[in-house]
């Protein structure tokens, strides 16, 4: 099969609480593009390395989620949300989203999805200092790594056209 016969590859990332899933089922939704949730890929496929006391959580196993999702990368049309960036192939992404929110309004949100303590101050930290957008431009080449602020409804819904205009600008040259 032709590389990328069935779209780009789109990356979303930011810090947990931006709007990345929300941003990603939406554009899904909206474009023939095909969701992939790596939490959700490693839960199905059981790809963890063990137990992450600090923040209570799996580990998931970079290099298995990888392999899982190679074959199904080289084909195209696919929209990757993860809260990390750096350990993805760069080969595998035409474009990267780096959403982002103002920290009083992501400090609510993770809290009212049960955040507390270090985890919900290491999670607002990480945005304050830009930790994802820097690890996206230092592992992709600048012109396609992309911010997009994700405070308002209006700012997602901003940000779903320019998402759908550049896969549409993409088809139309590729
Ligand atoms: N642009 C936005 N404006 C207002 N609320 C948003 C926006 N984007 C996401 N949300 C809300 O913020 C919460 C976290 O969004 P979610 O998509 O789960 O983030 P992530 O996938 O990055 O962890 C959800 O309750 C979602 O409805």
């Amino acid at each position: 099969m032709a590389a990328r016969a069935h779209g780009p590859n789109i990356l979303i990332t930011g810090t947990p609480g931006t709007g990345k899933s929300t941003l990603a089922a939406e554009l899904c939704q909206r474009s023939t593009l095909n969701y992939v949730n790596i939490g959700e890929v490693a839960k199905q496929g059981d790809l963890y390395e063990g137990w992450d006391h600090i923040y209570e959580c799996q580990m998931i196993d970079e290099d298995r989620v990888i392999d899982e999702l190679e074959e199904k990368m080289g084909q195209g049309g696919n929209i990757v949300d993860y809260h990390s960036c750096e350990f993805f192939p760069e080969r595998w992404f035409d474009i990267v989203f780096v959403l982002r929110t103002d920290n009083s309004i992501l400090y609510d949100r993770l809290e009212s999805r049960g955040y507390t303590g270090k985890k919900l101050e290491d999670n607002v930290q990480c945005e304050i200092f830009q930790t994802i957008l820097e690890e996206a431009r230092d592992s992709y080449k600048e012109e396609i790594v992309h911010e997009l602020f994700s405070n308002t409804p209006e700012e997602l819904e901003d940000n779903l056209e320019k998402v759908l205009s550049w896969i549409e600008h993409w088809k139309a040259t590729h």
